[in-house]
């Protein structure tokens, strides 16, 4: 069973609207609001293309609530540690440009971590655990750390989503497969990254420290895909970008979904990049059916 890892979800409200105007009102053309936060994200596109997992986490008041009602309308498992204070709400603003406003999510006891980790620790070596995106401000940085030495020692394999310190930690115990965007790429070897060429040092350099697959998406720019075999640079697909909120989460949904009726790297790989992309095009996630429209135009080279 795949089970995905959501320590800080969110229920993102979208606002689409012409401008914005700092400093003054102003007035929304459109809105829409989900159950969110990045391994929500990865159930929800695996849903869609048919393949089930068990999304784990901490959910908590009116928000936490949503997002079990709107998951248990799409028919995803759940097995979440209820905890206290609300679920954050994510301001994704929709203008010329596309702004995003993530809180910092609500306060998590030791108790509720002890909780989660009894779940984890029951996970055994036919399942795969995503772990994705940020973790509330009170738990330590040290973490996913923790998170994946128990799936370590249970020989379960896992994938990591998130940023800075957070996946630099994981990567001595050989992630599955990890995939940052191009900005957290640079940032974790402090340079900045502008084409796909400049991210394969980079890239190799990640699986030097451990990783045994790696993506790293460039928006609209293209997509790599490295391990110890081979290096793939793919155009992504032309369109409309309505909203590229989880673009990166269908990203790694596509990847597995693909992977686990192959178990063909590369054709999993351009399967995930049609998966992101049909999700900047859409507002919400994508479909399978945008997903599979989109193939045609991922050309790997
Ligand atoms: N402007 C765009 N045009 C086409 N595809 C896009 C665009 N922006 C994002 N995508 C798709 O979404 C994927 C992830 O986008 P990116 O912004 O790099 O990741 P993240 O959401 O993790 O920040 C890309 O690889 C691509 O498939
Ligand atoms: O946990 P973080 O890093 O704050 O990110 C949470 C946000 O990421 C998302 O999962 C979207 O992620 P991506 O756009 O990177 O795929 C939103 O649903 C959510 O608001």
């Amino acid at each position: 069973m795949i089970y995905t890892l959501t320590l800080n979800p969110s229920v993102d409200y979208i606002i689409e609207l012409s401008e914005v105007n700092l400093g003054e009102l102003n007035r929304t053309e459109h809105t829409s609001k989900f159950a969110g936060g990045k391994g929500i994200n990865v159930s929800k596109v695996l849903q869609r293309m048919g393949v089930e997992s068990k999304a784990l986490g901490f959910v908590g008041g009116f928000t936490g609530d949503y997002i079990k009602n709107q998951l248990k309308q799409e028919a995803i498992h759940t097995d979440f540690v209820q905890v206290e204070e609300d679920t954050r709400i994510n301001v994704k603003v929709k203008a010329a440009d596309e702004t995003e406003l993530n809180a910092a999510g609500p306060t998590i006891s030791a108790e509720k971590l002890a909780e989660l980790k009894e779940k984890i620790s029951k996970l055994n070596s036919e399942d795969l655990l995503v772990l994705a995106g940020s973790i509330p401000s009170t738990l330590p940085a040290n973490t996913y750390e923790e998170l994946v030495k128990i799936c370590s020692e249970n020989k379960v394999s896992f994938v990591v989503d998130a940023e800075g310190e957070l996946l630099q930690k994981v990567l001595p115990y050989n992630p599955f497969l990890i995939k940052p965007n191009h900005h957290e790429l640079g940032d974790l070897f402090d340079t900045t990254i502008t084409s796909a060429e400049d991210v394969i040092p980079y890239g190799k350099k990640l699986l030097e420290l451990g990783a045994q697959n790696v993506i790293v998406s460039l928006a609209g720019d293209g997509a790599v895909f490295i391990n110890q075999h081979e290096t793939i640079i793919s155009t992504v697909p032309k369109g409309e970008v309505k909203s590229s909120v989880g673009a990166g989460d269908s990203m790694v949904a596509g990847f597995l979904a693909k992977y686990k009726e192959t178990q063909d790297l590369k054709e999993a790989f351009r399967y995930s990049i049609a998966s992101g992309s049909a999700t900047a095009f859409s507002i919400g996630l994508c479909t399978k059916e945008k997903v599979e429209s989109l193939l045609p135009q991922v050309v790997l080279k």
